[in-house]
């Protein structure tokens, strides 16, 4: 997840795979699965569309790690909803392996799919899916009722989530009576009461207003410092994912166009169409020290930086300082500095050669 300054969190790259799609397929129409089989999982977006088929999602290869925050982006129609199904089964890919540590889904009877799904995933949706005749508590307590608990357990449970999400004083009121935002607070609270390790979050923020909407991404950030689950969550909208991302997965037309962390998609975005995502960001916020470093000169430094300090985090400083920044390592090293100049190209928007990068 992103701290205030927007920098990832260290050592994300180095924890275990908990979801993993191989060559995933989601066509549409008759004969899917035998089309992208008997082409041994290869097939252009023209002989999809030849075939008079649908291509949702095409030869996705991605790997979700344990407690990092994977942010799924793409313009409407691109693919997003029905990776994300296919990651849990509720759509049935066409082609290709969905693994669950290690094991791959698409081989686990029904029984065992249904029970993954109760224990150990969770849903949140954008139109939050509340049962309107059930108050919060009962809500919330829903789920636990399906798993088979008995109801001093379940409402004991709920509780505990309830207090989680700032809910409290609200147990009794029906849907109806909660604004939008606590309205997905009970989806959230629902979604965490079976203590999901891996959870699915589908647009959970696009039907509230922009204050609300900031608000509930604080939420998620603060439930997420304390819960550390894996966490899947579709947006199209930039400024939420660099807020949320350790990585984002940029679709179009069903493939994964690029992956990479908010500061590798705008530094370094791999097609027009990615880069026409990253325009209007605040690149100050996104880019680190370590990208817009270069090479020490033998100059006087009027201070020093971390590497992944974001530009924004000391862009006063070191414009009123006059010098350069030196960059250090943990050890205390300068491993190359900032200057001035290039802080105030990137604020002014002018592309900055970046010779340490
Ligand atoms: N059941 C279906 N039958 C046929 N085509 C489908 C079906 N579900 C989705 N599609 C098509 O698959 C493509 C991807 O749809 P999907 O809903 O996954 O996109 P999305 O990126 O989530 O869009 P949005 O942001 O609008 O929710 C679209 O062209 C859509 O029309």
């Amino acid at each position: 997840m992103t701290t205030e300054q927007g920098s990832t969190q260290p050592g994300t790259n180095d924890r275990p795979v908990k979801l993993a799609c191989r060559n995933v397929w989601k066509l549409f129409g008759t004969n899917a699965a035998s089309f992208i089989r008997e082409r041994d999982g290869k097939a252009s977006m023209a002989d999809v569309n030849a075939a008079g088929l649908v291509g949702a999602v095409r030869a996705v290869d991605l790997e979700i790690r344990q407690g990092e925050i994977f942010i799924i982006m793409g313009l409407s129609g691109s693919g997003k909803s029905t990776l994300v199904r296919c990651m849990s089964r509720l759509v049935e890919p066409s082609h290709g392996k969905i693994e669950f540590e290690g094991k791959d889904l698409l081989k686990i009877s029904d029984a065992a799919l249904i029970e993954l799904r109760r224990h150990r995933m969770g849903m949140v949706f954008q139109n939050f899916a509340l049962l309107p005749h059930l108050n919060v508590l009962d809500n919330i307590a829903f789920p636990l009722g399906i798993q088979g608990q008995d109801r001093a357990t379940r409402e004991a449970r709920a509780r505990e989530v309830i207090e989680l999400v700032g809910l409290r004083g609200r147990e009794h009121f029906y849907p109806r009576e909660l604004s939008g935002g606590q309205q997905q607070r009970v989806g959230i609270a629902r979604s965490l009461a079976t203590k999901p390790e891996i959870w699915f979050l589908d647009e959970p923020f696009s039907a509230l207003d922009p204050l609300i909407r900031r608000e509930m991404q604080d939420e998620l950030m603060r439930l997420q410092t304390m819960l550390h689950k894996t966490i899947v969550f579709i947006t199209h909208d930039f400024d939420e994912a660099i807020r949320l991302a350790d990585r984002i997965a940029i679709m179009k037309d069903g493939e994964v166009i690029q992956i990479g962390t908010p500061e590798e998609l705008v530094v370094n975005p791999a097609t027009d169409y990615v880069a026409e995502f990253t325009r209007d960001v605040d690149r100050a916020k996104v880019i680190s020290a370590r990208s817009l470093m270069r090479t020490c000169d033998g100059s006087e430094h009027g201070g020093t930086v971390s590497p992944d300090a974001k530009i924004a985090s000391f862009s006063a400083n070191i414009v009123s300082a006059g010098k350069p920044f030196a960059v250090i390592n943990g050890t205390g090293k300068p491993i190359g500095e900032v200057t001035p100049q290039a802080v105030i190209d990137l604020l002014a928007g002018i592309e900055h050669a970046r010779a340490g990068a």
